[in-house]
């Protein structure tokens, strides 16, 4: 006798550990899932986090490869029915420039952590992984089926670990779900959490930081075979991006039971490609004020972009976005705005 009901989830998504969970995405979904009902138990080395956003929340300090910790956290936590994998090193040109460094924290630390997950039993994953390994093309749309083809180690690094995974899921008792983000803006509209990076190279980053010194915003790039010339991305709100986690939380088990592999990958946008002149539209609509720009050259390595079809997401995980753009450019100024008062040594 059970008390599972037909089409009801067939497990109960209660606590979730989450990996990075106190940098930006990862305390985000730390506070999707708390207002969801499910209770984050969140792991980071403070490497970038800020223990700030792990205030009133479970939180054990130290790496995803200390095995030791691991096995506390599964003693202590039982009850944890699934990983949300966050924790990594995200920066691209530092990724160039140290390669090795970005192998070991992303892909060799994965590799221990799966391996302590699997020795202490947990069978469920969400994985972190990014646009940034579809092979660049002229096409502006991508699907999950595009070809892959990272242009950086960082990218290279979240496509190794997809194959990890893979292969993790053939040989063991092993479901993942990888979920490839693509450009996360915004904050938690409720101002919990937000972009912590001091320095962020992004480009609402980097407006908003003309905002704040009053130097022209640089157009990096304005010969791409684009509408008006500049980068196409889908950025996606954070807290979109977060709410698409708690749906594969809460439907892991029967998202999975449809599928061929116990390894799904899924794509998380809006569906929506924006121009680099348009979010800086979008930013000048949400402040009421022009933000000068200059024409600059492309960056190393730039690409024309893209923007996921959204078909997978919308039928696998009944999701879909909820924000607009320029809510997540108002979140993001409403965030840059308070920002350095929840901090405190800036
Ligand atoms: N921000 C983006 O544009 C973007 C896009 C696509 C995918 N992603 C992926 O999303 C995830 C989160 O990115 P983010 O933007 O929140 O970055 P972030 O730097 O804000 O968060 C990463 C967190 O992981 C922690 N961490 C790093 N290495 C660790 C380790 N070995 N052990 C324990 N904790 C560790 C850091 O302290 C930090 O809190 C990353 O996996 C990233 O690759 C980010
Ligand atoms: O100061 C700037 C910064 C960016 N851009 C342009 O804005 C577009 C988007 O650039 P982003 O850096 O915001 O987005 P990317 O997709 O190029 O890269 C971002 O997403 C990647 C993952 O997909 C990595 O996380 C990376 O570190 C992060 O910057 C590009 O055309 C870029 O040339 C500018 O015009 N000026």
């Amino acid at each position: 006798m059970t008390d599972s009901v037909p089409g009801a989830p067939t497990h109960r998504a209660s606590k979730v550990l989450i990996t990075g969970g106190a940098g930006y995405i990862g305390s985000t979904i730390a506070t999707a899932c708390l207002d969801a009902g499910i209770t984050p138990v969140i792991v980071d080395n403070l490497s970038t986090g800020r223990r700030e956003f792990t205030a009133g929340r479970e939180f054990y300090e130290g790496d995803i490869a200390d095995g030791r910790l691991l096995d506390r956290i599964f003693a202590e936590h039982p009850d944890i029915f699934a990983v949300v994998h966050c924790a990594a090193l995200t920066v691209v040109p530092d990724s160039v420039a140290q390669p090795l460094r970005y192998y070991r924290e992303n892909l060799a630390k994965t590799v221990d952590f799966v391996d302590g997950l699997v020795r202490n039993g947990c069978r469920r994953l969400i994985f972190s992984s990014t646009a940034a390994i579809y092979q660049p093309g002229p096409e502006f749309t991508v699907d999950e089926d595009s070809p892959i083809g990272p242009v950086s180690p960082y990218g290279r690094t979240k496509a190794m670990v997809e194959s990890v995974l893979a292969d993790v899921c053939a040989a063991e008792d092993f479901a993942v779900i990888s979920l490839r983000y693509f450009n996360p803006i915004g904050a938690d509209p409720r101002m919990r959490t937000g972009l912590q990076l001091p320095r962020p190279t992004h480009a609402l980053g980097k407006m908003i930081e003309a905002v704040e010194t009053g130097e022209p915003f640089q157009i990096t790039g304005t010969d791409f075979e684009t509408r008006d010339g500049t980068g196409i991305r889908d950025y996606i709100h954070v807290w979109d991006l977060a709410r698409a986690h708690v749906a594969a939380l809460q439907q892991f088990d029967d998202v999975l039971a449809g599928e061929p592999e116990p390894h799904l990958v899924v794509n998380i946008g809006t569906g929506q490609g924006t121009t680099v002149r348009e979010l800086v539209d979008a930013l000048d609509s949400v402040r009421g004020v022009p933000l000068p720009t200059v024409a600059a050259p492309r960056r190393a390595g730039d690409v024309l972009g893209a923007y996921t079809r959204v078909d997978r997401a919308r039928k696998l995980l009944d999701f879909s976005c909820e924000y607009t753009v320029a809510d997540g450019v108002r979140h993001a100024l409403e965030w840059a705005a308070v920002r350095d008062s929840r901090f405190g040594d800036r």
